[in-house]
């Protein structure tokens, strides 16, 4: 999986993001799936026998690493990084890169830190206090035609996470149409 990591994370660091309501994706065939506030991997769930998460990495990231619109949305802070591909019946679909505060590593969120690979959205969205703001959207290069991208900021008790993810070639998104062929 170290290879989705090699691709897709330069590309999600160098993405031009551009906030979603920008973008008029609201009845477009990939609007359902980009603008999805609720859990991705839920909705993955409902797509094949056997949902998964490959931990890729994990690791600090230094507060100095962070680009400006990173800071921007969740502070200038250390961070924990999660790489991660998501995977229905054993084919890749997302690969995502989460950063989580050491300053969100607290309290109840501490076991943010040992999920291994349990995904992330069925601890969060388990709990009452989680919402979802700021996404966005980006093109990026892959596939044949290239790959949507969103990030979007996840609040738990107060305290953020930032959730980039891209959905790679085999997602269910692109079977439900012929529109980017
Ligand atoms: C944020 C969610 O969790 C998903 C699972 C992730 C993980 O396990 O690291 C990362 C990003 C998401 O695609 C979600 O389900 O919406």
């Amino acid at each position: 999986m170290s290879k989705f990591n090699q691709l897709y994370n330069p590309l999600l660091e160098s993405a031009h993001w551009q906030a979603a309501q920008s973008m008029q994706l609201e009845g477009n065939e990939f609007g359902h799936w980009l603008l999805e506030l609720d859990s991705l991997s839920r909705r993955f769930e409902r797509h094949c026998e056997h949902f998964t998460v490959s931990l890729v990495e994990q690791g600090m990231l230094e507060h100095s690493c962070l680009v400006p619109n990173e800071r921007a949305l969740i502070g200038d802070v250390d961070c924990l990084q999660r790489k991660v591909v998501l995977l229905g019946d054993g084919v890749p679909w997302v690969y995502a890169r989460t950063l989580i505060p050491m300053t969100t590593l607290t309290g109840q969120e501490r076991d943010l830190a040992e999920l291994g690979e349990m995904p992330l959205g069925f601890r969060v969205f388990t709990d009452r206090s989680a919402r979802r703001d700021a996404l966005e959207i980006a093109r990026i290069a892959g596939g044949e035609t290239g790959l949507w991208a969103r990030r979007s900021r996840l609040w738990l008790n107060g305290k953020p996470l930032l959730v980039a993810e891209v959905f790679l070639q085999d997602a269910p998104m692109y079977k439900e149409t012929q529109a980017w062929r």
